[in-house]
Order: C-alpha cells, then sequence, then structure tokens
C-alpha cells in the first residue's frame, strides 16, 4: 500500500447559505500523518467528508496527487466514531472481505487479503465472530481492517476512538501507530483529544471556529515515536495548542452569547 498526497486549494464547504468551511489551502505529504483540532462544530468532519469526495466544495479543489477528487472513490477511506459502521449481520472476515468482494477480488486473493488485515489488526482469533460478539475496541479494530482491505492510499478518521474508554484509547493508539506505519497509508485523524494528537501526528492542524471555518495553524510534531504524552516535549506542545484551541473555543461561545468578551 502506498500513501498518496493531497492539496486543498482554497477549499470553501457551503450548506445553502450557510459557508461551514471557508479557503482551506493544504498540502499533505504521501504517507504522512495529520491530526484536525478544533473547537466543537467549526467544521472538521465536513472538510474530511470533502476529501472522501461525500461534500462538493462550492469553490475550490482537492487533489490526490494530481488528480481532482471528484467524489468518492477506493482510494480514500473512512473510518467513523461508532462501530455501527459494520455490518452487524456478517462476521468480521466477512466485514473485512466485503469491499473486495464488491470491487471484483476473486474469492481466494480476498480471503489472503482479509488474512492480512485480521492478522494486522490483531483480530484473527476473532475472524468468525459477529460485531456484537466483540468489545468496543475490537470492532474499532475491524472497522480499520475493513477499511484496509480496499487498499485505501488515503485513510480518513472521524473520532474513531471517541468512544472508548481512556485504556483501551491509548492501546488503539498504540495500535494505529504501528497499524499506519506498517501500511503507508496517508492519515487524516479528526479528534478533540489534544493528547491523543500529539501522540499519534507527524503535523497537528488547529481550526479556526466556525462559521467560516479555516486553518488557523500548523504545528510539526518531532517527538520521536513511540511517544509519551507525559515526556517534557509532549507537555510544552499541550500547553501551547490548549491556549490556541482555547481562543477559539472562546470566540465560538460568545458567538454563541455563551461568554463575556474577555472571559
Ligand atoms: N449537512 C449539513 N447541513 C447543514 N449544516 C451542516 C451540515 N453538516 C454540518 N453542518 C454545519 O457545519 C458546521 C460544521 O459541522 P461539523 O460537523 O463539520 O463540525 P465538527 O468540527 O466536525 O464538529 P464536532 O467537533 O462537534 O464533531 C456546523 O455548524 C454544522 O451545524
Amino acid at each position: 500500500m502506498r500513501g498518496a498526497a493531497l492539496d486543498l486549494d482554497a477549499v470553501t464547504i457551503k450548506f445553502g447559505d450557510f459557508t461551514a468551511v471557508d479557503s482551506v489551502d493544504v498540502s499533505v505529504r504521501a504517507g504522512e500523518f495529520i491530526c484536525l483540532l478544533g473547537p466543537s462544530g467549526c467544521g472538521k468532519s465536513t472538510l474530511i467528508s470533502a476529501i472522501a469526495g461525500f461534500e462538493k466544495p462550492a469553490n475550490g479543489r482537492i487533489h490526490l496527487e494530481g488528480q481532482e477528487i471528484r467524489g468518492a472513490s477506493l482510494d480514500v477511506g473512512m473510518v467513523f466514531q461508532s462501530s455501527e459502521a459494520l455490518f452487524d449481520w456478517l462476521t468480521i472476515r466477512q466485514n473485512i472481505e466485503y469491499g473486495p468482494k464488491m470491487r471484483g477480488v476473486a474469492k481466494k486473493e480476498r480471503q489472503a487479503l482479509a488474512d492480512e488485515f485480521l492478522s494486522l489488526v490483531g483480530l484473527a482469533h476473532c475472524a468468525d465472530q459477529l460485531p456484537r460478539q466483540l468489545s468496543g475496541g475490537m470492532r474499532q479494530r475491524a472497522q480499520i481492517a475493513r477499511v484496509l482491505a480496499n487498499e485505501p492510499r488515503v485513510v480518513l478518521m472521524d473520532e474513531p476512538f471517541g468512544a472508548l474508554d481512556a485504556q483501551t484509547r491509548q492501546v488503539m493508539q498504540q495500535e494505529l501507530d504501528r497499524i499506519w506505519r506498517t501500511s503507508g497509508c496517508t492519515v487524516i485523524f479528526v479528534t478533540h483529544d489534544i493528547d491523543e494528537a500529539i501522540v499519534l501526528a507527524d503535523r497537528i492542524l488547529v481550526m479556526t471556529a466556525g462559521p467560516e471555518a479555516t486553518i488557523k495553524s500548523s504545528y510539526d510534531v518531532d517527538i520521536p515515536r513511540p511517544r509519551d504524552e507525559a515526556g517534557d516535549e509532549a507537555i510544552a506542545l499541550h500547553r501551547k495548542l490548549r491556549e490556541d484551541i482555547g481562543a477559539e473555543v472562546r470566540k465560538a461561545l460568545q458567538g454563541q452569547g455563551l461568554t463575556q468578551e474577555g472571559s
């Protein structure tokens, strides 16, 4: 699997007269791990929906390795927060084989793909179970395997660990770090959790409060992997990000009339 470069050029996304995202410019390197942070409701999901080809920008363009993204494609996979995205009547193996089957991959080859990704996410022993028989963390691993079995070049993740308890979340972050390095794909990961972004990202992008949200700042994370969120560098970066995002959250709350100016 090979990651793809992405170029977002003046991307604006509207819902009717409402401009959710305004003029976003971002270049992502092939194989890069980007985390997207920002106040609740600023437009993170909207932006990655446009990269997935689910939303069409009102202005601007998104290119994957120079090809304009005009709709959903197998090059871009999406992992959602809810593991209900799995088909609950299919076994884990059948869920993983579903995408390859739909694109006409022969039975033997898709069985091999399923074996490869079941083993990559550590679920080989659960292949024949149904999603409801697995824990939340295991279901999220199955979702990741299902997406990777389509051999995407870019994986978009919308708060994939948001519903997990703190311990499971930490294990899943370590697992994702390993899976990403093995698979080589480009990842864009939406999260509310600053520590999660610090542990995972090559680069963290902070969005402004919406409407008309855009990219406010970009932080290269040069801390050696595997990372410890309690290390000095991580703590210093956490502080900077908290201030940066906090200013946007206050703006968003003021916009909703919920705080006084300067509070
Ligand atoms: N289909 C839609 N129709 C109209 N407005 C929408 C639609 N989808 C999103 N919005 C609006 O666009 C803005 C951005 O929403 P979005 O879900 O992208 O934010 P977010 O940063 O992902 O939020 P959160 O962090 O809470 O998940 C919000 O004001 C939201 O109400």
